[in-house]
């Protein structure tokens, strides 16, 4: 068996654990839009002119704040999420420990969860959102690290 099969393989618990945890971020920002939607009734801010005609009687607003911070929080995982899955894949190939590999996509995971949390569904004063990004950034990069390190192909 190759070292690729073997590391990208369902004996893996790395490879398990990536496809795991990438799975529930993958459902972790789909429901971003669904919040943001909600948000959009609640205040009445339509995302675009025909959908004035779904909040009939109401007062329209161009924006307000609820909104705007979904939408933050959205943008903020797709400057994140996607570059995790990248170097989390990368990392997977240099045949972490798994269990290291595995609490490095939990905590991932964890800590984008609290990010939209204490962003966009309860209020957290600083620095809660600071200290969530900061995981989720510091862990993509050493995993980005490590595969530079273990393949130094330029
Ligand atoms: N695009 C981000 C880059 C820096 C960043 O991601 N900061 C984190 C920790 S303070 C964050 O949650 N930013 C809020 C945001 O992206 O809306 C920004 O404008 O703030």
């Amino acid at each position: 068996m190759s070292i690729i099969s073997r590391l990208i393989s369902f004996d893996n618990p790395a490879f398990n654990g990536y496809v795991t945890y990438g799975s529930v971020l993958v459902l972790k920002m789909m429901i971003m839009a669904p919040l943001t939607g909600r948000q959009r009734m609640k205040h009445a801010v339509p995302a675009s002119p025909e959908d004035v005609s779904m909040l009939k009687g109401r007062e329209i607003l161009k924006s307000h704040d609820d909104v705007e911070r979904v939408r933050r929080a959205h943008l903020n995982d797709l400057e994140n999420i996607p570059i995790f899955f990248l170097a989390g894949f990368a990392y997977l190939l240099t045949d972490p420990d798994p269990t290291t590999a595995l609490n490095l996509f939990r905590a991932y995971t964890l800590a984008r969860c609290l990010h939209t949390f204490v962003y966009a569904v309860v209020v957290v004063p600083q620095p809660a959102r600071g200290l969530a990004w900061g995981t989720g950034f510091f862990i993509t990069g050493y995993m980005a690290i490590k595969a530079i390190c273990h393949f130094k192909t330029f």
